[in-house]
């Protein structure tokens, strides 16, 4: 079992395209939170087994979709045992516009996280924010909380821009160099 799980909902697919770079990057398993919003029991105990567990969500009306709100409260038992606390956690969203209220999104993901008492990972990246900057350069978007994706919204799953893709992969990749070194 890995170290890592990714866990995340995604209504359309996208959101699904970007758990799965993530988790190339930490090495990760993945876990989809179904269409109910519902995970299994086997699945919770992956969870609950992880060492790092990072959480993903398309942004809906500036906000997690309510499937993973549905995810999120019902951590509130582990949260009252306190059974992620000190796990390292990061996050990520995905959305149509450039901004389109990401940031909100992000700080429900780090704040679900410190709840449990975890250890937040950033993005670690800077910014490709320059005249010269293309789709293909990483984090165009400028994230430093976590990890923000644009799918524009007459994007296929298959039309995501590369360098959001690979900022994913990088992001994938610190959180696992961070968790090895905690474990150490
Ligand atoms: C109900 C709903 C609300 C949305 N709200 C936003 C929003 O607030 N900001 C934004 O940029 N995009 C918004 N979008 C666009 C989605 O974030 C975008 O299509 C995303 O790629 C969907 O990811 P998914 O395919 O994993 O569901 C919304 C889409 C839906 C269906």
């Amino acid at each position: 079992m890995a170290d890592i799980v990714v866990v995340y909902h995604s209504g359309f697919g996208h959101t699904r395209k970007v758990a799965e770079h993530v988790a190339k990057g930490a090495n990760a398993d993945l876990i989809a939170i179904s269409e109910t919003g519902d995970l299994t029991e086997a699945e919770w105990e992956k969870l609950n087994a992880a060492k790092a567990i990072i959480f993903g969500t398309p942004t809906y009306m500036g906000n997690v979709s309510w499937q993973f709100k549905k995810f999120t409260d019902a951590t509130s038992r582990i949260w009252y045992n306190r059974g992620w606390q000190d796990k390292i956690f990061g996050g990520f969203t995905n959305s149509a516009s450039p901004v389109g209220d990401k940031g909100t999104t992000l700080a429900a993901l780090q704040t679900l996280a410190s709840q449990h008492g975890g250890i937040w990972v950033s993005l670690g990246q800077l910014p490709s924010n320059t005249k010269a900057a293309q789709p293909t350069d990483p984090n165009t978007l400028g994230g430093s909380v976590g990890l923000m994706v644009q799918s524009p919204a007459d994007a296929s799953v298959d039309e995501i821009p590369q360098g959001h893709l690979d900022t994913a992969v990088a992001y994938g990749q610190r959180i696992a160099g961070i968790t090895g070194r905690f474990s150490a």
